[in-house]
């Protein structure tokens, strides 16, 4: 016997490829179960203004390959407060929902846990949708892998160019306070320096490091995330191009074309695994916790911990893309 009747099922923060593929995971699986489905518009945006309607299997056709999301989603300040909580459950109760999925980053899922630990009726699972991949329970985020894989497109392209020309380039890729992308795609594209949140990178050891690959190579190309603390890419070329003067220097921020486009077939596998597990872990009694891909199992975390645990970068990567690079 089911512990859940009906599932509402929503989206919230950014977008990440891979989205599509788990909503539909999650409808089918429902449906499956004979578990009724609600679909919310803009995350909570749209549980506050009872943006929500009936899904079926159908409602979700054709959409493995959609980027975006089709549920659309929303970042709400109103979420944050108790009265905004208030109208959310009451909108869901009167619809007779008693368990919510939510695809979404840590923000989200912060959310979520204040919003069940009020409402502790309310079952909510959270699936880990974030291009940043800086959720501890999950090796992969749905939307990185894509994410990583539009980067390493624009990299290779750039390098065509920068070669042609002998040019210095420093690539601003996004990851608010996580390299991931910047890492994975620094190393797939043999970057000749990656500047990550993590890691501090002195300046003056960029340039020397700058200086030298000037002697040896003929194009140079300096991954910034957004997050790293010496600034964005402009920043950084600006400090370095004052000591490097031989070298042309230019500036691409790849912003938000990498969180847009066909998911990879690996984050329609992971959104289908995913929201295939969500719902069957909310019929098997479970709460308060996020399904995540560990060692390719699927396990379950609870969500504070997946929030109060740091996501770690390998420092193996970083010491092996610093070696491949000489
Ligand atoms: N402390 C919080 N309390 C309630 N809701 C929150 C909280 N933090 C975030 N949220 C909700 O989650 C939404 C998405 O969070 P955000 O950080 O923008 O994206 P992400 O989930 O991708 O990290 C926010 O717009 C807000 O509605
Ligand atoms: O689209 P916005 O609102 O400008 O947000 C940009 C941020 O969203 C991201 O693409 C994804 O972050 P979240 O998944 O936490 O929302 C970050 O890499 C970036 O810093
Ligand atoms: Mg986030």
């Amino acid at each position: 016997m089911s512990k859940v009747s009906k599932i509402a099922v929503l989206t919230s923060g950014g977008d990440a490829p891979g989205m599509n593929p788990c909503i539909r995971a999650v409808v089918r699986t429902a449906m499956y179960n004979n578990v009724k489905m609600v679909g919310v518009r803009q995350g909570y945006k749209g549980l506050i203004e009872d943006d929500i309607y009936d899904m079926d299997s159908r409602s979700v056709s054709n959409i493995l390959n959609l980027g975006g999301t089709i549920l659309k989603t929303a970042r709400c300040a109103e979420f944050r407060t108790p009265e905004g909580m208030e109208t959310a459950y009451n909108n869901l109760k009167k619809r007779g929902v008693d368990a919510l999925v939510v695809i979404g980053g840590d923000g989200t899922f912060t959310g979520a846990l204040r919003f069940s630990k009020q409402y502790p009726d309310m079952a909510i699972m959270g699936v880990p949708g974030t291009i940043d991949n800086d959720l501890f329970g999950s090796d992969f985020t749905l939307g990185f892998d894509t994410a990583t894989n539009t980067v390493v497109d624009a990299l290779d392209k750039i390098r065509d160019t920068a070669d042609a020309h002998d040019r210095l380039f420093f690539i601003e890729v996004m990851g608010r306070d996580a390299g991931c992308i910047a890492l994975r795609a620094g190393i797939s594209c043999g970057a000749e320096a990656i500047m990550l949140p993590e890691k501090d990178t002195a300046i003056a050891d960029l340039i020397a490091s700058v200086k030298s690959n000037q002697a040896k190579k003929s194009s140079s190309i300096v991954i910034v995330a957004e997050g790293d603390k010496n600034g964005g890419a402009y920043d950084v070329a600006q400090k370095v191009k004052a000591e490097v003067k031989s070298y042309d220097v230019k500036v691409t921020i790849l912003g938000h074309l990498q969180r847009g486009g066909s998911p990879s077939a690996f984050d329609r596998v992971l959104g289908s695994r995913l929201g295939f597990s969500a719902v069957n872990a909310l019929i098997q009694g479970e709460t308060q916790k996020m399904v995540g891909l560990r060692g390719n199992k699927i396990e379950l975390t609870k969500i504070e911990q997946a929030l109060t645990h740091q996501f770690k970068l390998e420092d193996d990567l970083m010491l092996m893309s610093d070696i491949l690079s000489i």
